[in-house]
């Protein structure tokens, strides 16, 4: 099977956590887009989507669901969202598609983040995929000798502006074994805006799809 379809089949998957008249958080990605097709074909009363990115308003709306305003909803019920990597207890590597920050707020803004993904995905320790983090352009060296000294190899993502104006570096060789700590550290450093590590606020629920079928994670 391929990864595509293991990525349809978990995004079909998450349609049993919506319910009608909720508001969704959508993030970014050809997972998320799988998600919006099922979405649109369900046929669900749903009473807006917040999104993550420009990407996934323009899918939205060319399916007719109304984009919302993140300042005008209140929390959010459901964000439902992929990522490049996870581990067993649900954190996160994410900004592969540089939707980062906007996609780090709605799931801080969210009760319930449901994630969707395929089985390449899950992994026993964080940082096999760069860690991405965006930063202020004229930040990038300052932020990149900082992560040196925290054990990485930052690459600048050359011709990669993210929908906020801001610029990623992808940090290759790290083994995240305390994710928590080093979002934190990586959060003190002056011109990031967002690392993609989602520790503190991990996913709720995981859904990986396989060979098999789907399986539900919870942390
Ligand atoms: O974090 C993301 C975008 O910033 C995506 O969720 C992540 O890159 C996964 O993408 P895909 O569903 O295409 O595999």
């Amino acid at each position: 099977m391929t990864a595509d379809r293991k990525k349809q089949q978990a995004a079909q998957a998450a349609l049993a956590h919506v319910r009608e008249d909720q508001i969704i958080g959508i993030g970014t990605g050809s997972t998320v887009n799988h998600f919006i097709e099922a979405l649109a074909a369900q046929k669900l009363r749903i009473r807006g989507a917040v999104s993550s990115s420009e990407a996934t308003t323009a899918r939205l709306k060319t399916h007719g669901i109304e984009v919302l305003d993140l300042n005008s909803t209140g929390e959010l019920d459901i964000y439902v969202d992929g990522a490049d990597e996870s581990d067993r207890q649900l954190r996160l590597i994410k900004g592969g598609g540089a939707a980062l920050t906007r996609e780090k707020i709605i799931a801080a803004a969210s009760h319930r983040f449901v994630c969707i993904v395929d089985d390449s995905k899950l992994v026993e320790v964080l940082g096999r995929f760069p860690l991405p983090v965006e930063v202020i352009p004229m930040a990038r060296a300052h932020v990149a000798r900082a992560l040196r000294r925290l054990g990485g190899h930052p690459v600048y993502r050359e011709s990669t502006l993210t929908d906020n104006g801001n610029q990623i570096l992808d940090v290759h060789g790290l083994s995240i074994l305390d994710p928590i700590s080093l979002e934190q550290a990586i959060n003190q450093i002056v011109g990031v805006v967002t690392v993609g590590l989602f520790a503190s606020r991990p996913a709720d629920v995981l859904i990986v799809g396989g060979e098999t079928g789907v399986v539900s994670m919870t942390a």
